[in-house]
């Protein structure tokens, strides 16, 4: 899709960061993504301009919020109107709650391996790239990269299902420390905790598109 298309000009490319961001990243990643979030600055992307989409463009600006899986989007669509941007986020975590087993299983296996093959293929989603780009897990020594590998290998062949993590709330050693961590998780623990991190992901999706709607408007 054209930068042209969509409603407000959501689709065009975020502006470069400022200089101020990447240096705070370097020292507090975690924190910064959160601030403003918590601060409601999110929430610039006025909830009328969401519920005034056609189903096409609500799953063309949501459809990646949950990795590779448009059709939460597609269902999410017909719970509209939202009276505000933050109860469609709680639509997406109160959908991926309501799952079975199977169902949470396989919106875990929607997703990439961390510094893997795709990564490699450069087959990922924009927003995969860009977060295992944040995470420094695009500029892996080839010691980090191999050690990465063996662990996702073994983090599937144990659960059946790959290991997810919210890459930009974390770096290169903390997502080795997690999985040599994770991986030793009762089965049912770990589906759990897999599904919160993709409920992570999704809140920082949610709030790059509420933050590129917002600086597009104000153009
Ligand atoms: N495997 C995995 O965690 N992948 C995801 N994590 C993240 O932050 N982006 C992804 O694609």
């Amino acid at each position: 899709m054209s930068s042209e298309q969509g409603p407000g000009g959501l689709f065009e490319k975020p502006a470069a960061e400022p200089l101020c961001y990447s240096v705070l990243r370097t020292h507090c990643q975690q924190y910064l993504l959160i601030v403003p979030y918590l601060l409601g600055t999110v929430c610039s992307m006025d909830v009328q301009t969401v519920n005034s989409m056609t189903c096409e463009e609500f799953v063309c600006v949501f459809g990646n919020v949950v990795e590779r899986c448009p059709l939460i989007a597609a269902a999410l669509w017909s719970r509209r109107p939202f009276s505000s941007t933050l109860e469609l986020e709680n639509g997406f975590n109160e959908f991926i709650d309501s799952l079975s087993i199977e169902g949470k299983e396989g919106i875990l296996r929607c997703h990439p391996d961390l510094a893997g093959r795709e990564l490699l293929a450069g087959t990922l989603t924009v927003e995969s790239r860009g977060e295992q780009g944040q995470a420094g897990l695009t500029s892996l020594s080839s010691a980090d990269a191999l050690r990465m590998n063996q662990l996702n290998s073994q983090y599937k062949k144990q659960f059946g299902f790959p290991f997810v993590i919210c890459a930009r709330m974390s770096d290169k050693d903390r997502i080795i420390q997690q999985l040599e961590s994770r991986v030793r998780n009762q089965q049912l623990q770990e589906l759990h905790c897999g599904i919160e991190e993709v409920k992570s992901i999704c809140r920082l999706r949610l709030q790059d598109i509420y933050n590129r709607a917002a600086k597009s408007t104000k153009l």
